[in-house]
């Protein structure tokens, strides 16, 4: 069905430098920028939420997420009751139909994109200046912040939907966190242990957000996502943003799998390979000794009993991450809050 205003056409037509009609005048929505809108319902909220997607543009399930729920504000069939910033976060990138236009973004936040002058570098810096602006012009009052950076993954998954925890510098992972993600689909997690350059890390580290990034599924062009397979998620986030109190089941353990983090293997050099196929699936376990990658002249053999491989890319520039080793954590190992 087309519609008289589009909130992604809008957002494409102005990374493309074409006209369009202006964003509607909306008592309640404010655009900080192209592609990026807050909504405050008048009073009586308590939660900010980012809701943010395509920090890499060929991820499109998300950004049509997003722009359903921006369209259903516009339309009244979703009233607002928190504080809610939606970030349509590269549109250059979706544009060019690529994860970005010459430098991945989400490796440019915590004031890494001071070290370049690409697009996405001036992008990355006016993108923390919005969440800043946002987390900081909240009413007075005991408030929590909340920051979904929505992805799918360029590979098949083990477990088709996962989180990232970002590292929590000592701090507890959250019982109620884990229930909303699990509400969401995602039950499994990853618990970074390190600080790393990425926009969740940015708001939970900068913002004391509740702050994950939410690998909803496999990338797929526009037009080709099963959106039956992200109605919880959908589900979930309306609920979020739309309700005084959100209802969630009591915790249950036995609902999540969770992964630390054990190692991240980067591309220090321009010979490098990953020792096994491009069809291999997030999560696979390889067993002891097995070789992993071979950057320059140095291997990388499993060292854990069963390590399982996360987000391995061979093409990443040189001194990113290209590979990312996982193992099991019961979760009664967890410090929970
Ligand atoms: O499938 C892949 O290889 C990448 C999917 C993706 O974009 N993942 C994020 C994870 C960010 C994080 O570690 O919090 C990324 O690589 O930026
Ligand atoms: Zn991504």
């Amino acid at each position: 069905m087309s519609r008289t205003f589009d909130v992604l056409e809008w957002t494409l037509a102005a990374a493309r430098g074409e006209n369009y009609p202006d964003f509607p005048e909306h008592p309640q929505m404010t655009v900080y920028d192209t592609g990026v809108i807050a909504i405050e319902p008048e009073q009586g909220s308590s939660k900010d939420v980012i809701i943010s997607c395509a920090v890499h543009g060929d991820e499109t399930a998300p950004i049509e997420l997003v722009r359903d729920m921006i369209h259903a504000v516009l339309d009244g069939a979703l009233e607002i009751r928190q504080r809610v910033l939606f970030m349509i976060a590269n549109p250059w990138s979706i544009v060019a139909g690529k994860r970005f236009v010459e430098v991945n973004m989400n490796r440019l936040f915590s004031g890494a994109h001071a070290t370049g002058d690409t697009l996405e570098h001036q992008h990355a810096a006016k993108l923390e200046r919005y969440v800043e602006r946002f987390y900081t012009s909240a009413p007075a009052g005991q408030r929590q912040r909340y920051h979904y950076d929505l992805h799918t993954a360029i590979r098949d998954s083990a477990y088709e939907k996962f989180a990232v925890y970002p590292f929590r510098h000592g701090q507890p992972y959250k019982r109620e966190q884990l229930t909303f993600l699990a509400e969401c689909g995602v039950s499994t997690i990853l618990l970074n242990q390190a600080p790393t350059t990425t926009f969740s890390y940015f708001s939970s580290h900068q913002f004391g957000a509740d702050a994950f990034t939410v690998e909803l599924g496999k990338v797929r062009p526009f037009g080709q996502n099963d959106m039956s397979r992200f109605a919880a998620a959908d589900h979930m986030f309306r609920q979020l943003i739309s309700t005084d109190v959100l209802e969630l089941p009591a915790f249950d353990a036995s609902r999540h799998h969770i992964f630390d983090v054990c190692r991240t293997i980067d591309r220090t050099q321009s010979e490098f390979r990953l020792n096994f196929p491009d069809d291999v699936a997030n999560f696979t376990p390889f067993p002891r000794g097995a070789l992993l990658a071979v950057d320059g002249t140095t291997e990388y053999h499993v060292e854990q009993a069963q390590e399982r491989i996360i987000f391995p890319n061979a093409n990443v520039a040189i001194g990113q991450r290209a590979l990312l080793t996982v193992v099991e954590l019961p979760v009664t190992e967890l410090d929970l809050v």
